[in-house]
């Protein structure tokens, strides 16, 4: 019998042991444009040299072409089952938002001990690799803004309070405590865990559905966990006419398109702030890399050795040797 090899470890740039079983995860549903939304983010990745692979999940209705597009990107594409919510009369902020329960599949990629979530609309512009050193045991993830009119439903939105800026409208005492700190589900860190799995879809079972889906739930499932991590992690887009005081723009390293319009795909530049200039270079950024040929996957670098592995020592690779047969 071949002897088993360890999984192996490689030393990472800073010298730390890091086990392999670390990636980027993004979702993928429909037979629609946001493919080109994972194929950007898989060559963002690379430009910014990760060291660790995409994953993409996707649902049963990703068409074979698109499957193979990803692949030739470099992709991991893993089919996923759907999840629903328990049935609901609910009025989700935005109708699509019900298919975006299924996410909940990845932490079920055991396989993986670390994982940086990443939605297709999100483009990372600076290595953020490090984030899959934060300690263990912790959800992490940037916070929201309650102020685009997709919060009209809220509480928050019916007096005014936004989280990015609680001095300026106070939570009125007569509603009781403030909300607890809720972040955005389009980006976060998180650690797959069969028992978190579990969790998940037996408490999502007993959960009534909000107009956020996934995002409220994950909020409430991971509160006592949550740790907010700086907006440059995740810049949602409304942040810049929200709360400017807020944004160095300089130093963001991550962009999430989600501002109505902003999809850089589908930018026509006539929804409500869509013609700032801003806005307008966030697109074009976001263009360079999608349409950047040098930043294609190229099959035959798949084996040397990424930037960060390059000029370090050949990986500890330890056999334990098999039982003799004999
Ligand atoms: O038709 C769709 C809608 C959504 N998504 C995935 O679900 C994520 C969340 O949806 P979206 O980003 O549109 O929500 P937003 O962040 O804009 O509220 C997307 O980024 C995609 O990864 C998808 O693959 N196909
Ligand atoms: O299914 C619910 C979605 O809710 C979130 O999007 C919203 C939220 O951020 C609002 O605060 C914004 O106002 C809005 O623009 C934005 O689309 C996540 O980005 C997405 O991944 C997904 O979880
Ligand atoms: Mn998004």
């Amino acid at each position: 019998m071949a002897p088993q090899v360890k999984k192996t470890d490689v030393i990472s740039g800073a010298g730390k042991i890091t086990a392999v079983d670390r990636a980027y995860v993004t979702f993928l549903a429909g037979n629609g444009d946001y493919v080109k939304g994972v194929v950007g983010l898989a060559k963002g990745l690379r430009k910014v040299k990760s060291a660790y692979p995409l994953v993409v999940a996707i649902l049963p209705d990703v068409p074979e072409d698109h499957r193979e597009l990803l692949r030739s990107q470099g992709c991991i594409v893993k089919e996923i089952e759907p999840i629903y919510p328990p049935a609901n009369q609910i009025q989700f902020a935005m109708a699509y938002y019900v298919i975006n329960y299924s996410k909940l599949r990845i932490w079920n990629f055991l396989e993986y001990s670390k994982m940086v979530y990443l939605d297709a609309d999100i483009q990372v512009y600076e290595n953020i690799d490090h984030l899959l050193d934060a300690p263990d045991g912790y959800f992490y993830a940037v916070m929201d803004c309650f102020c685009e009119k997709t919060w009209s439903h809220s509480r928050q939105f019916s007096v005014g309070y936004c989280q990015q800026c609680p001095n300026k409208v106070t939570w009125p005492a007569e509603m009781g405590p403030p909300p607890p700190l809720y972040f955005n589900a389009g980006m976060f860190v998180y650690e797959p865990n069969k028992t978190t799995y579990e969790a998940l879809l037996e408490t999502l079972q007993i959960t009534p559905p909000t107009p956020f889906a996934e995002q409220d739930f994950l909020n409430m499932f991971f509160e006592k966990t949550y740790q907010p991590i700086p907006l440059v992690y995740n810049l949602v887009l409304a942040m810049l006419w929200r709360h400017p005081e807020n944004v160095e723009l300089d130093k963001v390293k991550v962009v999430h398109y989600c501002a109505a319009g902003s999809k850089p795909w589908r930018y026509t530049g006539e929804e409500a702030n869509m013609d700032r200039e801003d806005i307008k270079m966030l697109v074009k950024k976001w263009w360079d890399v999608y349409d950047d040929e040098s930043l294609d996957f190229k099959p035959d670098e798949a084996f040397s050795k990424p930037s960060i592995m390059a000029s370090m020592p050949e990986p500890a690779v330890s056999y334990i040797p098999a039982p003799s047969a004999a």
